[in-house]
């Protein structure tokens, strides 16, 4: 945890070495007018947080949705910023029990903000108790065992919950019903993609050429923390191999993103792993998902949230209820030949995080 404007700022991200972390916590926007593209969220954001700064009052809950890596903690902590008030942060996984929750929920202050990411890997309990206290800003404390037990409501502070989740889709509607506004974050295009490199690398010191930095953004995945940790390495070489003097162009940022084995879309080793199973040992498919992440060597629920959207995304993938297939484009991508009657882009649009579980 680290204290920036007054706001606790906690940077997990597993992908990131150490000694990184409080580097990528420094590239962090700090306010809505620095955070780069995501224009519809930012002015709906934008205009909850202030109606809200002008009613003197607490907004409604917020829920972020998205892909990893896309800006759902940065949002987070630039509502408490906007606020002007702290931000206390947990996530899904460490809210086993219902206790675990009553408890940071009672030690809230006033319009002090919740960030809880990962919200769909809540449990039931903490959930259900979550309902009460989004609602009521009650939550009721069970006293005793069996017949005997009494529930003895506990008020709480008028609080803003910030959920987080990259499984819209998983989410109960009684807990999705509660959020008052719900931001759904999209992947980047490389024009914004490209402002946020040339924001990092002011921050960093590194003179980045402009078509060094277009060159990062569309390798990026559409994802600014790739576009950052790229912006690293590409220094990195800059540093090592390059002229010295913190400047890094066009020709050392694409040494350093063939050394990384950065393919020209930005594909990683794990989205290159599905292309290449479901292509060449599926035939295409259609494949199931846990067929196709036990063939890749990954968990399912990394395959689908870390690595689909963006294949689909891109068309090279689509959803049917068979399983994947894949489109022409990753077939050309793969430089292999599609075979006859492979499906065309276009088909059953049963992709959505929302979609039944039936196709996914
Ligand atoms: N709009 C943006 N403008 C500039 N930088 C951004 C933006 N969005 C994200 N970043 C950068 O990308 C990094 C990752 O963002 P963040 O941690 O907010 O993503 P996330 O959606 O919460 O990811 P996860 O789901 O993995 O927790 C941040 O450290 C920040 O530097």
């Amino acid at each position: 945890m680290a204290r920036a404007s007054g706001v606790e700022v906690r940077d997990v991200d597993p992908a990131v070495a150490p000694g990184e972390l409080a580097e990528e916590s420094a590239l962090r926007p700090r306010s809505l007018a620095e955070f780069v593209g995501q224009p519809v969220v930012r002015r709906q954001l934008g205009l909850v947080l202030e109606a809200a700064r002008r009613r003197g009052g607490a907004p409604d809950h917020v829920l972020l949705a998205g892909p990893p890596g896309l800006g759902k903690t940065t949002l987070a902590m630039i509502v408490g910023v906007e606020l002007g008030v702290p931000v206390r942060v947990t996530s899904g996984p460490a809210l086993q029990h219902a206790g675990d929750l009553a408890a940071i929920l009672s030690s809230l202050d006033e319009h002090e903000v919740l960030f809880l990411d990962e919200i769909h890997r809540m449990s039931r309990a903490a959930e259900e108790m979550l309902y009460l206290a989004m609602e009521d800003f009650r939550v009721d404390v069970v006293v005793g065992k069996g017949p005997g037990a009494t529930a003895i409501p506990l008020p709480l502070p008028r609080f803003t919950l910030v959920g987080a989740t990259t499984r819209a889709g998983m989410l109960p509607s009684p807990l999705r019903d509660r959020f008052g506004f719900t931001g759904h974050l999209d992947f980047y295009d490389a024009a914004d993609l490209t402002r946020v490199l040339e924001r990092s690398s002011r921050l960093l010191g590194v003179d980045l050429a402009p078509d060094a930095a277009r060159e990062i953004a569309g390798r990026s995945r559409g994802t600014p923390r790739i576009a950052n940790r790229l912006l690293r390495r590409v220094r990195d070489y800059g540093e090592v191999h390059g002229s010295g003097d913190g400047s890094v162009s066009l020709a050392d940022a694409r040494a350093a993103l063939e050394l990384f084995a950065v393919d020209s879309l930005g594909l990683d080793r794990l989205d290159t792993a599905v292309l290449d199973a479901v292509c060449r040992r599926f035939g295409g498919g259609p494949v199931g998902l846990s067929t196709l992440a036990l063939t890749v060597g990954e968990e399912p629920e990394t395959v689908e949230t870390v690595c689909e959207p963006f294949l689909l995304r891109q068309g090279f993938l689509a959803r049917t209820p068979r399983g994947r297939v894949a489109l022409p484009a990753a077939w050309a991508h793969l430089g292999l030949a599609a075979p006859a009657g492979a499906p065309l882009p276009g088909g059953p649009d049963l992709d959505g995080p929302d979609a039944p579980p039936l196709f996914r």
